[in-house]
């Protein structure tokens, strides 16, 4: 298949004079075919479908061995696929990684950092790998770790930040050359209350923008009150994908929704656990 066009048509910068959100472009941010990845005998993935509209804030959710980090994997182009083909913003990932590279940011799960480095160090080298001039790096490196209440640690070596802390640093360093859309791999895992309102934040402006961000998540409350769009994953395939609102449905929430699409309503443990209960006459 021929790609699929141009870049995903975002103004570069923030939203018009207005303060109206820029439209969002018709090619879709993420279009995957037929994406399957088995490791052995488990199916990870298992023959997907899916399009992600840009300019929106995306949540990929399901239970636990869903599929989600296999498929955020292949659609990042760290995890080859077996089967099926993934475009983002109109260029095949598989056929032309260099030039979805350079339009993506990525914050993967158990992210690797080089630990040596300062916070500071890090973000200049990624600005090097990334092309961007000396300067304009150091204007955004600074601007980014003074958002994201990092600047006091600057000076501190990447291994001696907390979980909180590199996910922040791996978010600045998966932002720093503004990229049109941007994977996160439960970026709230193991951020206190108020750095995920940092986080938020910053999010909230880039989306705000026109650019696309697409986030796996378990935390249904998190996902209800930041995503316009979601899909959710169980077991290897796509059960419901589409605006929020459709997701949800007459369920009164999304976690209810999401309860009954996995199947797992009213899962309880039966007589399984009959001795667990703490009270000393069951010991
Ligand atoms: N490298 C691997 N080798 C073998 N099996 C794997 C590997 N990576 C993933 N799997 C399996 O593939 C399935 C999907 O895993 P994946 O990590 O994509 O799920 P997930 O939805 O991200 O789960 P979680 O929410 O628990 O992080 C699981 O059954 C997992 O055990």
């Amino acid at each position: 298949m021929p790609d699929q066009g141009d870049a995903a048509g975002r103004t570069d910068g923030a939203a018009g004079a207005d303060g109206a959100r820029p439209a969002p472009s018709a090619v879709p941010a993420v279009r995957v075919e037929g994406l399957w990845k088995r490791f052995g005998e488990q199916v990870a993935v298992s023959g997907i479908d899916l399009e992600l509209p840009a300019g929106q804030f995306i949540g990929l959710v399901g239970p636990n061995g869903a599929g989600k980090t296999t498929t955020l994997s292949m659609v990042t182009g760290l995890l080859r696929p077996d089967m099926g083909r993934v475009f983002v913003a109109g260029h095949d990932v598989w056929a032309d990684p260099a030039e979805v590279k350079s339009r993506i940011g990525v914050l993967p799960e158990g992210l690797r950092l080089f630990e040596r480095l300062s916070g500071r160090e890090l973000l200049g080298y990624m600005g090097r790998l990334r092309g961007l001039p000396g300067e304009e790096t150091d204007k955004r490196a600074t601007q980014l770790l003074d958002v994201l209440d990092l600047a006091g640690s600057q000076n501190k070596l990447v291994v001696d930040y907390s979980t909180g802390m590199r996910k922040k640093i791996g978010l600045a360093a998966a932002l720093l050359h503004n990229p049109e859309v941007l994977f996160l791999d439960e970026p709230f895992e193991g951020v206190d209350p108020v750095s995920a309102q940092t986080i938020r934040g910053v999010l909230e402006r880039y989306t705000a923008s026109g650019a696309t961000v697409v986030f796996s998540s378990h935390v249904m409350e998190l996902v209800e009150s930041l995503c316009d769009w979601v899909a959710v994953m169980a077991a290897g395939r796509i059960r419901a994908a589409g605006p929020l609102a459709d997701v949800r449905g007459e369920a009164p929430s999304l976690q209810a929704a999401f309860l009954e699409l996995v199947g797992a309503r009213g899962r309880d443990s039966g007589d399984s656990l009959e001795w667990l209960g703490g009270g000393a006459a069951a010991r």
